[in-house]
């Protein structure tokens, strides 16, 4: 059986980094989604600064976000894997494709429940 051990060097692991930061700069170029949540996230960061939110509501604020940009992440891969494994129409791609779709749809519903939870007391406030 293969050994899948490597020994540990910094130039590896700056390359890992390297490879992430790839990967991030990739779904950033061809995912509209991304766009999307790019958007979302610096309103959502510009009204928390905004409105002086405390820390542990930033703290709910980036664990929310964190979960939609992960959860695009995720979906972006299984994209790339199932279009290399499956170019062509294939029923279990397409369930795979819209289960992973359905990841990000809940984690975004998610986040907008956080951010009205904390928000809705801060504009009542200014009305
Ligand atoms: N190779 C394939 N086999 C079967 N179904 C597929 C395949 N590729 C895409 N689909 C399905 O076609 C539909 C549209 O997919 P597509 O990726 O174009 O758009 P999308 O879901 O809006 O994703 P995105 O927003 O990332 O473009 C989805 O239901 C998806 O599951």
């Amino acid at each position: 059986m293969k050994e899948n051990t490597k020994a540990f060097s910094l130039a590896g692991r700056v390359k890992s980094i390297q490879h992430a930061l790839s990967g991030i700069t990739e779904m950033l170029r061809g995912q509209p989604n991304a766009w999307i949540h790019l958007f979302a996230t610096l309103c959502v960061a510009l009204t928390a600064y905004l409105f002086k939110v405390s820390a542990s509501e930033w703290c709910f604020l980036v664990l929310a976000i964190t979960a939609v940009w992960v959860s695009e992440a995720l979906n972006t891969a299984l994209e790339f894997l199932c279009d290399a494994a499956s170019p062509d129409f294939h029923p279990l791609v397409k369930k795979s494709k819209d289960v992973a779709a359905g990841a990000v749809l809940l984690s975004a519903i998610c986040a907008s429940i956080v951010g009205l939870i904390i928000f809705t007391p801060y504009v009542a406030a200014h009305l």
